[in-house]
C-alpha cells in the first residue's frame, strides 16, 4: 500500500508548530508535522491547505515545496511531501485534540519522530546552525 502525504513544517520566527500522533494512529505516539493524505486525484499542495486547515484550524497563506522522502515501513510505504508554511491566518491548534507545542528548531533534537522524518528534523536543524 503506497500512500501519498501532503504535511506543513508550519514555521514562525525560529519555532516549528509540531503534533503528537495519536496513540491508535499509524507510528503513533510520536511527534509529527501535521498533515495528511492526499485524496484521489488531489493536488499535493490543495492536500497541504485542506489538511492544516481541518487539523490545525489554519489557513495556509504561503507555503514552498521542502522535501520529498520515500519510506518504508513494512506495513505501510508513504511518500511524504513536505512544505515549509511561512504563512498563515489565525493560531494554530490541535482540532483533533492532539497535543500540539510550538518548538524551536534546535529543540527538535529533543523530539521523537516517525523514521521517514529523520532526513526531515536534521536538514530543518542543519539551517539553524
Ligand atoms: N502527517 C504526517 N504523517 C507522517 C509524518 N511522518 C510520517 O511518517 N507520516 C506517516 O504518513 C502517513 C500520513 O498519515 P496521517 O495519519 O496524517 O493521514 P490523515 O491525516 O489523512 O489521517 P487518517 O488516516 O487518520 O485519516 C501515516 O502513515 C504517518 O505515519 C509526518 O511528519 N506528518
Ligand atoms: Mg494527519
Amino acid at each position: 500500500m503506497l500512500v501519498k502525504v501532503a504535511a506543513g513544517v508550519i514555521l514562525r520566527n525560529d519555532s516549528v508548530f509540531i503534533a503528537l500522533r495519536q496513540s491508535n494512529q499509524h507510528q503513533g505516539d510520536l511527534w509529527e508535522f501535521p498533515g495528511g493524505k492526499c485524496e484521489p486525484s488531489e493536488a499535493v499542495d490543495a492536500a497541504l491547505v485542506r489538511e492544516l486547515k481541518e487539523e490545525c484550524g489554519i489557513s495556509v497563506t504561503e507555503h514552498s515545496f521542502f522535501k520529498t522522502i520515500s519510506h518504508d515501513y513494512g506495513d505501510k510505504q508513504v511518500e511524504l511531501h513536505f512544505y515549509k508554511v511561512t504563512g498563515f491566518k489565525d493560531e494554530p491548534m490541535g482540532k483533533e485534540g492532539q497535543e500540539v507545542r510550538w518548538v524551536t528548531v534546535s529543540d527538535l533534537l529533543y523530539y521523537e519522530f516517525p523514521e521517514a522524518n529523520k532526513v526531515i528534523v536534521e536538514a530543518l536543524m542543519a539551517e539553524v546552525t
